[in-house]
């Protein structure tokens, strides 16, 4: 809703719907009547537009998109046209963010003042539409087109400085913000209104609309690939130019129709409130986020300065907590303490920091040999080699230094969670925090619950995660845990392709054009084989299994012909300038296909005895992704996974999933869930032996009810069909 009061002869209308005041049905209503009672009232002058609480309306209420309500009379376009046409002065006044609708509302004002830390913007591209509500017609009429086309294409937040200077904003007041734009109304309220509605504006950049247009066209599809919104956002720029307002608003609505009923923005909308809902966990037996209250973290501690400890130090001093950092040697501590200060250089020089903020966060750190000085500290993540030998020793030697309620965490991609917290006396107060690299910019965090792990240190380290600038997502503990060991079916199908048919180019191009950004085989070369190597070294020694032996390895899906062919030739990837690619030299980032890569693939083929055939694009896409995605239902099966959401946000944070597809469990939603079980169970026939293509026995259930059961509720039915 909105509230209308009347101070003296101004109105003020307050939008009012908590906690971001989403311009949902009442609000719109509340605003749009508020207006007429204005306008009708003889003793009001002007009117304020203003948020309640925290911040100015930032936008439409997407929740509405889906239910239709956001059609309903008054619409927005309704809204802002009727404030623009009031007789007397409209005055926006905006704190915290005007975005979107929000936005718009305040473009359809005649004036717009902004308090010192407002931010303003249209993030629409983000959940796949454009700003339908006359933004992309009203923004380029008061600043032009060519920082309309910047700020529309890329969602980017402007702040009140860079807004004032556009000319977005007319003023910037101090104070509070409502106050301000009553004075400001009142200053105001005998000019005339010619001159200030912005539809009737020319747009001022108008001769140079074709070639900015087409320069931004090329930049938008260059950059976001396969993204419908921001070209559908760079047409209706194009109109604004070319068309007075009142048909540029029709073409805009027909392009906002357009995208509104795409996939994408369906998709989007969803992964914008999946990644919400991450932080919000649960686990069984009923304790929750809601019910139960974290432990105050002041100080952290890091153990391994390597490049994933190091980026955990940052993720913690950027967060303003102080950080020891741990190391074996005087030699390995100063690597990690020159890594973490050439990176904070790195963005002074960017200009992305100050030196003297930078010198102020660097001043939290504190470098140490001895484990003794983390005696009080209240969180320490421990991010060594990934070896659960070492992990024990450094558990055990934490476990006896540490204050007794401190938490213990493991920065581990794979390990077991339990064993790792066995070395200690304290394993409801372990947990795994599975960060991704580069830590300091990834913003997923795979958080491992033990068997042990108590709701409170869940609590504690959820917390953490956010305040670190993280999406957490609480995950159970089994090999890998929900990313990697998904990840897992789609490497090993993407490297049995190449035995059958395919060459590397092929597999990675297929992928790639589904929007992963980079294919399985040259994430293969990036990570190094090398590495890819000693884990299935690893895990076969783990299973009890010799690696060399085809026989013992094979039918755990751990038989790699072509990798160890090519390791054992010392392409080990990108570092050597050789691996699945040939690159121009060792580090270089382009992978040129090889011949002789092929030659080696063809070579053990005649070795085998396999009859290389042709593999279209469409069998190549299944087996990565399907394989992939059925490993994310015995995930929900399992209850490693809790949501569907969880899963597509892991993918869609942590490996490149196209996040216009929502995620591989959305995306699934998507196919059909019985379109898709009869393809993995093609694949089960044909690839008995393959374990990652027994089919999911929720995907199974859930393909067999009469109608599709919404997402949502998919977890209803995980609880039946779990094995544990
Ligand atoms: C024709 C139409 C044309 C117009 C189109 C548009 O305007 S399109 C829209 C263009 N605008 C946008 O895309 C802006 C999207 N919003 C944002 O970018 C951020 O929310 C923020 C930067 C405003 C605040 O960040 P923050 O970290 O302080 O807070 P937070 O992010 O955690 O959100 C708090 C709660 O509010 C919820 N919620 C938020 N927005 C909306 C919404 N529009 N709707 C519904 N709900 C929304 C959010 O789900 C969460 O709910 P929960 O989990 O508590 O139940």
């Amino acid at each position: 809703m909105a509230d209308y009061r009347k101070q003296g002869d101004v109105a003020v209308l307050h939008a009012n719907n908590p906690p971001v005041n989403a311009l949902s049905y009442h609000v719109r209503q509340g605003l749009y009547d508020g207006i007429e009672a204005a306008e009708k009232d003889p003793s009001v002058k002007c009117i304020v537009i203003c948020g309640k609480g925290k911040t100015f309306p930032v936008g439409a209420d997407i929740r509405e998109f889906a239910s239709g309500s956001a059609k309903k009379f008054p619409n927005l376009i309704e809204v802002c046209d009727k404030i623009e046409a009031c007789t007397k002065p409209v005055v926006a006044a905006i704190h915290g963010f005007a975005l979107g609708g929000g936005l718009e509302i305040s473009l359809g004002c005649h004036y717009r003042i902004g308090g010192t830390s407002c931010k303003v913007g249209f993030p629409e591209v983000n959940i796949g539409v454009l700003p339908g509500a006359g933004g992309t017609q009203r923004l380029p009429r008061v600043i032009g087109l060519k920082p309309s086309l910047d700020i529309i294409t890329s969602g980017c937040h402007v702040g009140a400085k860079e807004a004032l200077k556009l000319g977005i904003l007319d003023k910037i007041v101090q104070g509070d913000v409502v106050t301000e734009g009553i004075k400001f109304a009142k200053s105001v309220q005998n000019q005339p209104l010619h001159g200030r509605r912005v539809s009737t504006m020319a747009v001022p950049d108008v001769s140079q609309a074709n070639a900015l247009c087409n320069s931004a066209m090329a930049e938008v599809k260059r950059k976001s690939s396969g993204l419908l919104a921001p070209v559908a956002c760079v047409k209706s720029l194009r109109v604004a130019a070319q068309t007075p307002y009142k048909d540029g608003i029709k073409i805009e609505s027909a392009l906002m129709l357009q995208l509104m009923t795409s996939g994408q923005a369906k998709a989007l909308q969803y992964a914008f409130f999946a990644e919400r809902l991450a932080s919000k966990w649960q686990v069984p037996g009923g304790a929750s986020h809601a019910t139960v209250t974290p432990r105050p973290v002041k100080s952290c501690a890091v153990v391994g300065g390597g490049y994933m400890g190091s980026g955990i130090v940052m993720c913690i001093l950027n967060a303003g907590l102080p950080c020891i950092l741990v190391e074996a040697n005087q030699k390995f501590l100063d690597r990690g303490i020159k890594m973490i200060q050439g990176l904070y250089a790195g963005s002074v020089k960017l200009g992305k920091m100050s030196e003297q903020d930078a010198k102020k966060t660097l001043s939290l750190l504190k470098p140490t040999l001895r484990y003794e000085d983390l005696k009080d500290v209240d969180v320490v993540i421990e991010a060594v080699f990934e070896d659960m030998k070492l992990k024990q020793e450094v558990f055990g030697k934490l476990d006896k230094v540490c204050k007794k309620d401190a938490l213990l965490c493991s920065n581990t991609s794979t390990l077991n969670i339990d064993k790792i917290a066995s070395a200690t006396r304290r394993p409801d107060r372990v947990m795994g925090m599975h960060f991704f690299a580069p830590a300091y910019y990834m913003k997923l965090l795979e958080n491992i619950r033990g068997a042990e792990t108590s709701p409170q240190t869940v609590a504690t380290v959820t917390q953490l995660s956010v305040k670190i600038g993280k999406v957490p997502v609480l995950v159970g503990n089994c090999h890998g845990f929900v990313g990697n060991r998904m990840m897992a079916p789609y490497t090993t199908e993407a490297q049995r392709l190449l035995e059958e048919g395919a060459y590397p180019h092929q597999v990675d191009q297929v992928i790639e054009e589904f929007g992963i950004p980079i294919g399985p085989l040259k994430v293969g070369d990036l990570t190094g084989l090398d590495v890819s190597w000693k884990i299935t070294r690893e895990v076969s020694r783990m299973l009890g299994l010799d690696h060399t032996k085809r026989e013992d390895v094979e039918p755990f899906g751990l038989y790699f012909p072509v990798r160890n062919a090519l390791y054992e030739k010392g392409r080990l990837g990108r570092k050597t300038g050789a691996g699945f690619y040939k690159y121009e030299k060792a580090g270089s980032k382009v992978a040129i296909p090889d011949p002789l890569v092929m030659d080696i693939i063809d070579h053990h083929c005649r070795e085998e005895g396999i009859d290389r055939r042709r593999i279209p694009p469409q069998e190549i896409y299944e087996r990565c992704l399907y394989s992939l995605i059925n490993e994310g239902f015995k995930t929900l099966e399992e209850g490693i996974a809790a949501r569907p959401e969880d899963v597509d946000i892991i993918w869609l944070l942590g490996y490149g999933w196209p996040r216009y597809t929502g995620g591989p469990m959305h995306f699934a939603s998507q196919i059909g869930l019985r379109r898709l079980y009869g393809r993995i169970e093609y694949y089960h026939n044909k690839y008995p032996d393959r374990d990652h293509w027994t089919p999911s026995r929720l995907l199974k259930t859930l393909s067999q009810q009469e109608h599709p059961v919404p997402l949502a509720q998919w977890g209803q039915f995980a609880s039946t069909t779990s094995r544990l």
